[in-house]
């Protein structure tokens, strides 16, 4: 054994030639383009034709250029697969790494995962395989290919198996069997979980499901399954004390096996039948293929279980022989693969429960990151909360505003409504009795501090009753709306309207002495005559009389005006109506008499009469 580590890798390659194989089946879906279906062709005889798969891929190399991302990205896969079929495992898995790195497809990722565990099982570095095993399990159930689906669990299978970790290599192996695709993984799966039982003790050689696992492989031709499921029952069969079974199985299985030439499986066959014709005591077939045992084991494989077995029936050979010298020789040689072999056992033992020790560890990592991720979570949802309820705050006082505004709107307008009702006369629409007298006494109160003068007109409707009582009060209404209207209209802007009583209405003329109030009487008492009735529905005449006061001759006293005004206003009746008579004067004017629809209206001096 001149280089053991490449033995060992050579040997444990073959082993993997089957996840390699399944690999090739599990190509990469991608739109085919012309280099697209070159690279799936190449793929699917990587590992039937690996001289072909090489030149086509180097005719693909040529136009590197030419190719997609997704191309050259798979181009980098297949070269990977190149490289690990050629013995160079480590620049392998470099190119399979860069390609996690890249941005190739999730399938070309995957695919590329699968195989540096398979790379990494080869090299026997357990932690690491682990490690991307892990990872790959973890993902495959976003993987939509269903082939790379149960690959990754088949890979898991024998990664497990041959770790050593037979529960975790059978569970995997009974998932197998349930998503198993085709045929040829039905009987990877059977021989990965009869393995894995056997090893756990949970099967016997006599069971059924051996004979099932055989026949249903064998029907599909594959042979080297069925003959690796044969040495697995024989072996069961030999620490079940049924040696002659073990050479019956195994005798009648060599000559099909030795055609696979598969050096693993047929070492093992050698090393089991060595045992069990020693058990058997046919010592020179022990002895023949014990020797084939260790022949094949030492050019292929590195110290294992089967050498160890080999070299130990060697040593008992010679020692029944008396070949001390030789027994010695077998004796170091047993003692040596036995201790590798404990060595490896123990070495994957350590490489599992690191991985484990790293993954609770990495699980404590990820548990503490999503408390942390939580507790954030909840800071930012009373960070939130606060917010929203500082929102709602703000929104609700928005509300509350707008509500005391429409409020103090719907207030406003209710004042404005309530104040104008008081303010003003709901018929004629001048300020009422109540109001005027409040603004006259304002205007009074100015005036006298200005000593300004200040006229009271008062004017009452002539035979206003006449007008109720023969044309109904609608038209009394009318004819009140109307003289409004009309004295609103000969007032200026200042002047202080109000009706004072039912036909009554008074205005106080700020800035005027009692002559400019007598031409104002009479301009609003000549156009309350010309006053077009008939759209009250009646055609009448419609008259006031009027009386005049001035504050320098009754006081800024509201009420002494008032009653001297009335008093005016008396005296215009007294004369005959529809005249405007001047307090403590004799005059009363009349303009126009004999168009008036009353008698002759003279000026005349109240206080006089
Ligand atoms: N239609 C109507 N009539 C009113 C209103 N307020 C008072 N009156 C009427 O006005 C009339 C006033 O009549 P009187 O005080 O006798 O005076 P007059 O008939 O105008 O006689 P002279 O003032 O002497 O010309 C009464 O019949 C009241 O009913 C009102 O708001 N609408």
């Amino acid at each position: 054994m001149s280089n053991p580590k490449k033995m060992m890798r050579l040997t444990v390659n073959r082993y993997f030639k089957l996840i390699i194989l399944l690999l090739s089946l599990a190509s990469v879906s991608t739109l085919a383009s012309d280099f697209m279906l070159q690279l799936k062709a190449a793929d699917e005889i990587r590992s039937s034709d690996p001289r072909t798969f090489s030149v086509k891929l180097n005719e693909i190399r040529k136009h590197s250029l030419e190719l997609s991302e997704q191309e050259t990205y798979y181009l980098q896969y297949l070269s990977g697969y190149e490289l690990a079929f050629k013995g160079d495992i480590d620049a392998a898995i470099s190119i399979y790494k860069n390609l996690l790195q890249s941005n190739a497809d999730q399938e070309q990722k995957f695919r590329a995962k699968i195989s540096i565990v398979n790379e990494f099982a080869i090299l026997k570095n357990w932690i690491e395989g682990l490690q991307y095993l892990d990872d790959a399990l973890k993902q495959k159930e976003s993987i939509k290919n269903e082939q790379l689906q149960s690959l990754s669990i088949m890979i898991a299978a024998i990664f497990y198996n041959a770790l050593g970790q037979y529960q975790l290599g059978y569970t995997y192996s009974e998932q197998l069997k349930k998503i198993a695709t085709t045929e040829r993984q039905t009987c990877f799966a059977a021989q990965l979980a009869l393995d894995a039982a056997s090893q756990l003790g949970h099967v016997k050689a006599s069971a059924q499901a051996f004979s099932d696992a055989i026949t249903q492989c064998e029907a599909n031709g594959e042979i080297l399954m069925a003959s690796i499921i044969i040495g697995v029952q024989a072996k069961g069969y030999l620490s079940d004390g049924h040696p002659e079974e073990t050479l019956t199985k195994l005798e009648q299985q060599m000559p099909l096996l030795l055609k696979t030439g598969y050096q693993p499986t047929i070492g093992e066959y050698y090393s089991v039948l060595s045992e069990a014709y020693w058990q058997l005591n046919m010592q020179g077939k022990a002895f023949r293929a014990a020797n084939n045992a260790v022949k094949v084991q030492s050019s292929q494989a590195p110290l294992n279980g089967a050498r160890t077995r080999a070299y130990k029936v060697l040593y008992q050979y010679y020692r029944s022989h008396g070949d001390n010298a030789a027994a010695l020789d077998a004796y170091i040689n047993y003692a040596e693969a036995d201790k590798a072999n404990l060595d490896e056992i123990k070495t994957k033992t350590m490489a599992y429960q690191l991985a484990q020790h790293q993954s609770i560890e990495q699980q404590n990592r990820i548990t503490l990151l999503n408390q942390q991720n939580k507790v954030l979570t909840l800071q930012q949802k009373l960070a939130e909360n606060e917010s929203h309820t500082q929102r709602d705050l703000i929104v609700a006082l928005i509300c509350v505003i707008a509500l005391l505004i429409l409020g103090a709107a719907q207030s406003w307008r209710n004042q404005r409504h309530f104040r104008k009702l008081a303010e003003y006369d709901g018929l004629t629409n001048i300020f009422s009795r109540t109001h005027f007298t409040a603004l006259a006494h304002q205007l009074l109160e100015r005036s006298q501090q200005h000593q300004e003068p200040v006229s009271c007109v008062m004017f009452d409707i002539d035979h206003f009753k006449q007008i109720n009582d023969s044309k109904g009060h609608k038209t009394g209404d009318w004819a009140l709306r109307n003289v409004a209207q009309v004295s609103r209209q000969v007032c200026r802007h200042n002047d202080v309207l109000g009706r004072v009583g039912g036909e009554e209405f008074c205005v106080l003329l700020p800035q005027t002495n009692i002559m400019q109030a007598k031409e104002m009487a009479e301009r609003l008492r000549l156009r309350l005559v010309e006053l077009y009735t008939r759209d009250s529905g009646y055609d009448f005449s419609l008259t006031a009389s009027f009386g005049v006061a001035e504050t320098s001759g009754s006081s800024y006293k509201l009420e002494a005006l008032m009653h001297d005004a009335d008093q005016a206003m008396y005296q215009a009746k007294l004369r005959g109506r529809n005249r405007v008579c001047i307090f403590a004067k004799e005059e009363c004017s009349s303009l126009e008499p004999a168009m008036l629809p009353v008698t002759t209206t003279p000026t005349v001096n109240i206080s006089q009469s």
